[in-house]
């Protein structure tokens, strides 16, 4: 195969391709058309974060099979793309995961005892002892945001060095913090408050991009800020000014919104915020395990064996499809709108399975519905990863068949616990190609699942639909489709509204005053 590498990875790597017999050639930091060109002829590309892997590289490159990123981070790869045009993405998540967090245990000291800044002075000639007075981190608290895999080891280390640890991780099992001491809090506001200095750990998701802006910075009054994630997390401008005007003492960033960092960035102009190009990754060692893991994977693509850490489905064999296609999203959206709805700290996922579909494999039918469990979470993550991902953050997987299944043909079931609360979605396909949600919790219903959708728990009192359908209407929100079950007359009611937008927090909040309503979720289907 013709291996093309655009970022520099570690030598072990190119040795290990070439001596499998492989053409590897090197061309750092092309981009435009001579990317373009240098993909044309390529079976596989080998990428870090440095290489923007576009919808417009996939299609220059008929040829191509595997993308294999030497690190973590795939926000620089169209992954929907890749799958596309037939070609896989394979990243090496475990390789520099401790080099990472080192980077950030470092970066934490040294904005805390402004190294750099003293260093600065000391090489110019000055002895500028008296003007720096730190801040130790025994017995401050650090605020993980995203307890991962890096995340989880600067808690493990900073632990160690005398700091309380407080995490805000909503897809994370309380046994996982308990496992690391970590005291799991459900929102950011309060994660920041409680700490004195805070560590970024997620992916650059939608959910995630901008999430600590000027408010955030605020509550956090007085602390510090480390950085190795991504950029885009943090609001720079905000941060600049809340450093610069004191409301923080320090920060230190590894990422950046555009890289390399423009020189006329705000961050630049502040002394007590400390930066690196990017640097979280680049030790020996880590180097080294990510180009030989990424070589690995190079190598098995080519001889057509299964990639470890693809990140986008392979098809399933034609026999199986024909049984389990029409199941897989719906089992994808019913493990959406449970986590949804469910909006706590999960710990075990069960997918039940009743009638036809109970005869068949549903080993790929499960990993969808975790697919869709970990899809607000996780932008990666996809049939063949979410096991794992599973794995990694401690929660149970049950899969149980029954015969039976009531009125329908097949049902699966998507039910997300916390070994105390649960929610339950069940859907069904109609004639084999509709699918439609037919039970949430105790609730007998048949909703459509698309798009926007609404979900109201309510008493079932007269006027109560009349008012939800008037504060939509209020807010110029078309209803597109609705349904209402309930259990007794007079009891407890739900009614699923699809929109044709997402509802403001307001009209949401406002619901949720009115005394006959229990509680409002909006569920986010996506277009697909
Ligand atoms: N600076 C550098 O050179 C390096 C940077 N990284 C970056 O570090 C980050 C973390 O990597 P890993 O720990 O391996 O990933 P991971 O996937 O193991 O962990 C990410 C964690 O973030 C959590 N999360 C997702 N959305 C969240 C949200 N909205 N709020 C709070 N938590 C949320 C997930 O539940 C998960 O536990 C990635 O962005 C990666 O690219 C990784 C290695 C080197
Ligand atoms: O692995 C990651 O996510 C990283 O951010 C490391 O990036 P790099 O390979 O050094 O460009």
């Amino acid at each position: 195969m013709k291996v093309l590498v655009t970022d520099p990875i570690a030598d072990a790597g190119l040795t290990r391709l070439r001596e499998a017999g492989h053409d590897v050639e090197t061309a750092y930091e092309v981009e435009g058309d001579a990317l373009l060109d240098a993909v044309a002829d390529a079976n596989a590309l080998i990428v870090r974060s440095g290489t923007e892997v576009t919808e417009e590289v996939f299609a220059a490159a008929p040829d191509l099979i595997i993308v294999g990123r030497a690190g973590i981070g795939v926000d620089n790869i169209d992954i929907d793309a890749a799958t596309d045009h037939g070609v896989i993405v394979a990243n090496a998540p475990e390789g520099n995961v401790r080099a990472a967090a080192e980077h950030s245990v470092a970066m934490a000291f040294a904005t805390a005892r402004s190294i750099p800044q003293a260093h600065d002075r000391l090489k110019s000639g000055e002895w500028a002892k008296g003007e720096f007075l730190g801040t130790e981190v025994n017995n401050k608290t650090l605020g993980v945001v995203g307890f991962g895999r890096v995340g989880q080891q600067v808690a493990k280390r900073l632990g160690g060095l005398g700091m309380d640890i407080v995490t805000f991780d909503p897809y994370i099992s309380q046994e996982r913090a308990d496992q690391f001491g970590a005291e799991l809090v459900d929102d950011l506001e309060d994660c920041l408050a409680k700490s004195d200095f805070i560590t970024i750990h997620t992916p650059l998701t939608p959910e995630t991009e901008n999430m600590i802006g000027e408010d955030e910075l605020a509550l956090l009054d007085g602390g510090y800020v480390v950085n190795c994630a991504r950029g885009g997390i943090i609001d720079e401008p905000a941060l600049a000014e809340a450093v610069e005007d004191g409301v923080l003492k320090g920060a230190a960033l590894d990422v950046f919104g555009e890289e390399p960092l423009p020189d006329d960035s705000p961050l630049l102009d502040v002394d007590d915020i400390i930066v690196t190009p990017h640097l979280g990754a680049s030790t020996e060692a880590a180097q080294e395990n990510v180009a030989t893991s990424t070589a690995d994977q190079i190598i098995a693509a080519a001889n057509g064996q299964p990639v470890a850490n693809a990140l986008n489905a392979p098809s399933l064999d034609e026999a199986t499809f024909k049984q389990v296609g029409p199941y897989l999203d719906l089992a994808d959206t019913a493990g959406r709108i449970a986590v949804q709805l469910f909006g706590g700290h999960m710990s075990e996922v069960q997918v039940t399975y009743a009638g036809d579909i109970a005869e068949e494999d549903v080993e790929y039918v499960t990993a969808s519905a975790l697919k869709g469990v970990f899809a607000p979470s996780d932008l990666q993550v996809n049939a063949v990863n979410a096991p794992q991902i599973a794995k990694d953050r401690g929660i149970d997987v049950t899969e149980s068949k029954t015969r039976t299944s009531e009125d329908y043909q097949s049902l699966i079931t998507v039910t997300v616990s916390d070994g105390e609360e649960s929610v339950s979605v069940c859907g069904t396909q109609f004639g084999g190609e509709e699918p439609r949600i037919v039970r949430i919790d105790d609730h007998r219903i048949e909703a459509v699942p698309h798009g926007h959708m609404l979900v109201v728990r309510n008493r079932d009192e007269p006027g109560t639909i009349g008012f939800i359908g008037t504060v939509l209407g209020e807010a110029d929100i078309n209803i597109a489709g609705m349904f209402n079950g309930r259990e007794t007359i007079g009891g407890e009611a739900l009614s699923v509204y699809n929109l044709d937008e997402q509802p403001p927090q307001d009209i949401i909040e406002r619901l949720n005053d009115d005394s006959r309503i229990i509680e409002t979720t909006y569920v986010e289907l996506g277009d697909e």
